[in-house]
Order: structure tokens, then C-alpha cells, then sequence
């Protein structure tokens, strides 16, 4: 069973994205939604260019959209050159089949939510005629898409991350990312404030981006570690893992109607 993608969000400056491409991590994302760290396409294209500089591998270039038409998302999908969109809004599950890239869809959970409710909403994403790469799990905060620092409902995120590919989000750090890997034993990991210059919104802390994926990286060799791989049982979020974890780290683009295609 193959986990560990970490996700530095909420880039803004392209040092900021040199810094998690020193940092190695996977995926990195950029605001396009009216919020506090939404970026323009320009910087966005600095961004993207600074992920892909140099021999390294780079992270997969994700787009952060909140309920926004499908159109505009492909255009800028072009234009960057992104490899995944990230729907953070009150998307519902047919509207990933308008997109041209593969899709994490984030699940933000209202306190009270219950495990069938939560496995409910996660099966309607899965299930729908192009579903979702990857699932962000995160907590609820009344008018805030995203980047709050507010933590997930860790049993929660747990229940859904035993059969689905989950991402998990919310109010992590380099402090807590060990304990949140453990406690949730997610396909992956999310962050945009905990990794800030404090006080500097949309500014990353490098060390803070060094700290948290050296910390991510750690905990998920650990669990990797300690886990022992059932042959015969397997949960849907290892049968799709595999493949998921392929796709977001290696696949660049996606043709629909001539499969997956790598960046030359
Ligand atoms: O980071 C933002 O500002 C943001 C804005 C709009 C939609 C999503 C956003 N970020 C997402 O928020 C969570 C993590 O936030 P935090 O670590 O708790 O600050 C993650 O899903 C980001 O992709």
C-alpha cells in the first residue's frame, strides 16, 4: 500500500514555490477563488514556472476553485499548463465531467456530521460518470472555503480515509502532521496557514515548508512501516491508492478520450 503525498497550498510568491519544490513535495496549490490568498494569473504563471525550474521532479500544479464556471477553470487550466483542479466550493459530483484535468474534490464536514452521512457524501463524488482523483477532507467554518487553520474532525476524516483516497486538511502544522498521519491514516496531506510567516497572509515560512514535509514524509514511512499488507482483503482506498498516488504523482495531463498522457 503506497500513501504519503504531501500538499503545500496557497502558494503566492514563486520563492515560495521553490521552497516546496526543494522541500519535495507533490502537489502545490494556487488560489483562484476570491479569498484572502487569491493569486492573478500572472503570478500564477511565475509560480508554475519556478514549480518546473531545474532537473527535479516537480510538484503537480494544482488550481483552487470555489463554485466557479467551468469554462474560466478549463481556460486557466490551459493557459498554466495546471494538472489538477481542486473544487473547494458546493460543487456537485456531475460537474467534474466539464473539467479537463483530474479533480480532488474537497468535503468540508459540519460539526455533527455523522460516519453514514459523511460516506454518503464521499460515495455520491465516487460514483459520479468522471469521479473526483482524490478526496480533500476538512473542517467547517460558516463562509470560509478553505485556508482557516481550523482542524478537521480527525474520527471523522479516519472513517472515510479506511475506503476512500482522502486527502486530509485543516489546521495542520509541522507540530501536529505526525500525530494527524497516525490518527487518520489519510492517502495524503493538506496545508496553507500552518505553514505561514505568522501574521503574513499568503507569505510561506521555508523552514515551516521543510518542517512539515520532513514530518509528513516521516510519519507516513512509519505507518508504512507498521502496517502489514493484507493480500486478500482490501479496503477501496488501497485498491485506489495505488493508482491515485500513480496518477498525482506522476500523471501530467489527462486526454479523456486518449487515456493518460506524461509531460514530455
Ligand atoms: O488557503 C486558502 O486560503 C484557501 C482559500 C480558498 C479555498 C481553499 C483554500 N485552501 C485550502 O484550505 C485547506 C487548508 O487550510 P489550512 O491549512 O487550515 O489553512 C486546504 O484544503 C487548502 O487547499
Amino acid at each position: 500500500m503506497k500513501r504519503g503525498l504531501v500538499k503545500i497550498c496557497s502558494l503566492g510568491r514563486p520563492e515560495d514555490a521553490r521552497a516546496a519544490r526543494a522541500a519535495g513535495v507533490d502537489l502545490a496549490g494556487m488560489i483562484f477563488a476570491p479569498a484572502r490568498r487569491q493569486i492573478t494569473p500572472e503570478v500564477a504563471e511565475a509560480i508554475v514556472a519556478a514549480l518546473r525550474e531545474g532537473p527535479d521532479a516537480a510538484p503537480q500544479a494544482v488550481g483552487v476553485f470555489v463554485n466557479e464556471a467551468p469554462d474560466r477553470m478549463n481556460a486557466l487550466a490551459e493557459r498554466l499548463d495546471l494538472d489538477l483542479v481542486q473544487l473547494s466550493g458546493e460543487e456537485p459530483p456531475e460537474a467534474i465531467a466539464a473539467l479537463s484535468r483530474p479533480v480532488i474534490k474537497t468535503l468540508r464536514l459540519r460539526p455533527g456530521t455523522n460516519p453514514a452521512d459523511a460516506r454518503r457524501l464521499a460515495e455520491q463524488y465516487l460514483a459520479a460518470p468522471v469521479p473526483p482523483v482524490a478526496l480533500i477532507v476538512e473542517g467547517w467554518i460558516p463562509g470560509a472555503p478553505g485556508g482557516t487553520g481550523h482542524v478537521a474532525d480527525w474520527s471523522l476524516a479516519a472513517v472515510l480515509a479506511a475506503e476512500y483516497p482522502v486527502i486530509l486538511a485543516g489546521g495542520l502544522r509541522p507540530e501536529n502532521v505526525a500525530d494527524a498521519i497516525r490518527a487518520v491514516r489519510p492517502l495524503g496531506v493538506d496545508v496553507s496557514s500552518g505553514v505561514e510567516v505568522p501574521g503574513a497572509v499568503g507569505v510561506k515560512d521555508h523552514a515551516r515548508i521543510h518542517a512539515f514535509a520532513a514530518a509528513a514524509r516521516a510519519a507516513f514511512e512509519a505507518e508504512q512501516r507498521a502496517s502489514a499488507p493484507d493480500p486478500v482483503v482490501a479496503t477501496r482506498a488501497d485498491r485506489s491508492d495505488g493508482s491515485t498516488v500513480a496518477l498525482l504523482k506522476e500523471t501530467r495531463k489527462i486526454d479523456r478520450s486518449m487515456g493518460i498522457e506524461e509531460r514530455s
